[in-house]
């Protein structure tokens, strides 16, 4: 049996980001981008003003023997369109918000500090004197021709896609996204819309997958189940070797129809079987054909904790993430874990800050088919290979499942 580090590291030696390829903007959300962004026109692209108001020359704007000064205003500019005249000495331009700066002028004066007849008067009185300047957003003050805006390595979010959009990218060159074969395995297994006869029970692991897959920010396709059979299985695997990764859960342990692992060997390769820790001891890795297989346990709970620790950093790292794995803190356990187990055991556990420090209440029942120790559980409480346990108000690390990735 290999240790939980070096599964991790033998399934990332495996793994190289994806190609590239180019999406619309639209659907760029989560990916990496492949290329850097450069600016290919000033943004803005022009200097407009940032109130609704007017336009004019700032000298204009100085008090006349203590009175506000009386200017002409010869017309308006909407955003979206250019001033059809310039503005003189002595006049004003009404201006909204976005609207290009008129030439001639060198200030903008938000309507609030003037005074006029209405929107279609004919003067305007300036109540406090500008400076050059004021108002005004000028041309390539945000992004500058030439400069790069976004570099390559960038996880593309809602902000980024704003910025592209900015760029006028409809298409963006990014790491493709992975498609994953998710492939359920075992006679008993019936789909969740099926009248479940003796003996038979609900495919939960096909569909926790898929979500799981999807959350991963890869393609989730179920193939649905194979037979134990190595004829079915191979049947399923052949269908699966169009994909970029294939994840299978159950038949990987040591039972008569755990067939997993030989079709693996038969039909690629396997990298190993049986990782130190528990839930999930039994999780294969290796590839059918080139396509990566991980092979994670039958058991619900082994299949959800195994996917965190193993099928996520691997699918980031098709993305071409460079933060893969979900960071560790140190927390107060609250509970006793008195339960010894030989192999690193992965708690269910929820974390939360109070007075001013995290601490970790276990989820109930840590048995790997217990699906409600999933409920709530923001974490895994990582208790150490050898026996160890923890009394409540003893320090432990916890690994926080919903918190941003970090590198390793
Ligand atoms: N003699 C031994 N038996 C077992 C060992 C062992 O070391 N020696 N390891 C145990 C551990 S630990 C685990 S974990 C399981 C893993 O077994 P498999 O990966 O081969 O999984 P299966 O035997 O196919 O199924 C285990 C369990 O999970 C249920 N299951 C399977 N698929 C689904 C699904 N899609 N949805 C919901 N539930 C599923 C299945 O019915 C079984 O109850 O092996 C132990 N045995
Ligand atoms: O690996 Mo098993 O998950 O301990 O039940």
């Amino acid at each position: 049996m290999i240790s939980v580090e070096e599964a991790l590291a033998r399934i990332l030696a495996e793994i190289h980001p994806l190609n590239i390829t180019h999406v619309p903007l639209a659907d760029a959300l989560g990916l990496i981008l492949a290329e850097d962004v450069i600016a290919e026109e000033d943004i803005p692209p022009f200097d407009n003003s940032a109130m609704d108001g007017f336009a004019l020359l700032s000298k204009d704007s100085r008090p006349r023997n203590g009175n506000p000064p009386r200017l002409r205003v010869t017309g308006g500019i909407a955003a979206g369109y250019i001033a059809n005249h310039a503005v003189e000495e002595g006049s004003a331009m009404r201006i909204m918000t976005g609207a290009p700066v008129p030439p001639g002028a060198d200030t903008v004066i938000q309507v609030e500090l003037t005074r006029s007849d209405g929107p279609e008067s004919e003067w305007v009185e300036i109540l406090q004197e500008v400076a050059p300047g004021n108002n005004i957003r000028p041309a390539g003050e945000d992004m500058r021709t030439g400069q790069t805006a976004l570099q390559r390595g960038t996880e593309i979010g809602p902000w980024e896609i704003g910025i592209l959009a900015t760029l006028g990218r409809a298409n963006v060159p990014v790491i493709q996204r992975p498609r994953v074969a998710i492939l359920s395995t075992g006679d008993e297994i019936v789909d969740v819309g099926e009248q479940l006869q003796p003996g038979k029970i609900r495919n939960s692991n096909g569909y926790l997958l898929e979500a799981a897959v999807r959350r991963a920010g890869a393609e989730a396709h179920r193939l649905g189940v194979a037979r134990d059979s190595v004829e079915s299985l191979r049947e399923k695997l052949t269908e699966a070797i169009s994909y970029d990764l294939i994840v299978t859960s159950g038949g990987v342990s040591v039972g008569d129809f755990d067939y997993v692992k030989d079709v693996m060997q038969e039909q690629g390769q396997m990298n190993f079987w049986r990782i130190n820790m528990r839930p999930g001891k039994p999780v294969a890795f290796g590839r059918i054909g080139d396509v990566p297989l991980l092979g994670l346990p039958g058991n619900p709970v082994s299949s959800a904790v195994t996917f965190e620790l193993f099928g996520l950093p691997l699918i980031r790292k098709l993305l071409g993430h460079s933060r893969l794995v979900k960071p560790q803190i140190d927390v107060i356990v609250e509970d006793d874990i008195h339960e010894r187990a030989m192999r690193r055991h992965y708690v269910r556990a929820n974390v939360e800050w109070r007075d001013g420090r995290f601490v970790a209440r276990t989820t109930g029942n840590q048995g790997s088919h217990i699906m409600t120790s999933l409920l709530n559980a923001n974490a895994l409480l990582i208790v150490p290979e050898g026996g160890i346990t923890f009394n409540a108000g003893d320090t432990a690390k916890a690994m926080m499942l919903n918190w941003p990735e970090v590198e390793i």
